[in-house]
């Protein structure tokens, strides 16, 4: 039987590097894609070296036409399309009303429009390939409940919730699944960056805003990438097809606490 095919979107580095390579090892042909190319290129080699199938794509999740063409590349590379992993997204810290449209758009054009971009890409992929799939989006806790401090990224979080819940819906009859996994702080460089500006907002030394957020983490540790990766290989593989329209909390906790 062929194996299977995953695009991975923001897998150059963090979260979607980490998926890349575990979805590698489950056995999955990975396009990984990024808008940083030496990033991208850097992933894919790594998992070639280790026995895996790859490609590295270029290509913004903002730009409509880019996503397309990347699904496309990656069918024809890689022989096939099975699984879409739309990861990419952007986590600027701003009080209220120092909210800019600039800041607005730039942050929906990824965190929003680039799922929607990825689904509608994956979505004719699909149809090309004559079955069904499986879209996993990127939530995050910050799409259960306001964070501080993150109004205009948590707001496009809970949007992702909203279209991964209608893109279920709207894609069942298809044989398509629509998932988001919701993680709570992972060690990536978004969260580092995340940590530096809200100790600095505070007049603090970094790690301020780590230890804050941290009194809301019900399993006493900051999550690795690796973790996330677990969870998104059950989305991606066999064992999760009864399940659609879900947004997985890895830390549930982290909402009520
Ligand atoms: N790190 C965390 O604590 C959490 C992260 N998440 C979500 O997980 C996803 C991955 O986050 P991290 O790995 O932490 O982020 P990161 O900032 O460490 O890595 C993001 C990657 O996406 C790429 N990227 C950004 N904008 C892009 C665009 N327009 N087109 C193509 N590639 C683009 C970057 O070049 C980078 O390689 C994001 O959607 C984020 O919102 C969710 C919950 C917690
Ligand atoms: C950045 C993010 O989504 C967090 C901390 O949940």
């Amino acid at each position: 039987m062929k194996n299977k095919v995953a695009l991975v979107t923001g897998a150059g580095q963090g979260i979607g590097r980490a998926i890349a390579i575990r979805l590698a090892k489950d056995g999955f042909g990975v396009a990984v894609v990024d808008y940083n190319e030496q990033t991208a290129r850097q992933v894919a080699d790594e998992i070639t070296h280790h026995g895996g199938r790859a490609c590295a794509i270029k290509a913004d999740v903002s730009n409509r036409d880019q996503v397309f063409t990347a699904v496309e590349q990656a069918r024809d590379l890689l022989d096939g399309f099975d699984v879409i992993v739309n990861n990419a997204g952007i986590a600027p810290t701003t009080l209220i009303e120092a909210i800019t449209p600039e800041m607005v758009d730039k942050v929906y054009d990824i965190n929003v429009k680039g799922v929607i971009w990825g689904i509608q890409a994956a979505v004719q992929a699909f149809r090309a390939e004559g079955h069904g799939g499986k879209i996993i989006n990127a939530c995050s806790q910050a799409g259960h409940v306001g964070n501080p401090e993150l109004a205009v990224y948590s707001s496009s979080k809970f949007a992702v919730r909203g279209l991964t819940q209608t893109a279920a819906r709207d894609l069942a009859s298809s044989g398509i699944t629509v998932n988001a996994y919701c993680p709570g702080i992972v060690k990536t460089p978004m969260w580092e960056k995340i940590d530096r500006e809200i100790s600095a907002a505070a007049g603090q030394p970094v790690g301020y805003g780590t230890a804050e957020f941290a009194k809301r983490i019900t399993l006493g540790r900051l999550s690795e990438p690796e973790d996330v990766a677990a969870c998104v290989s059950y989305l991606a593989g066999p064992d999760s097809d009864y399940m659609t329209g879900q947004a997985l909390l890895i830390d549930g906790g982290m909402v009520f606490n």
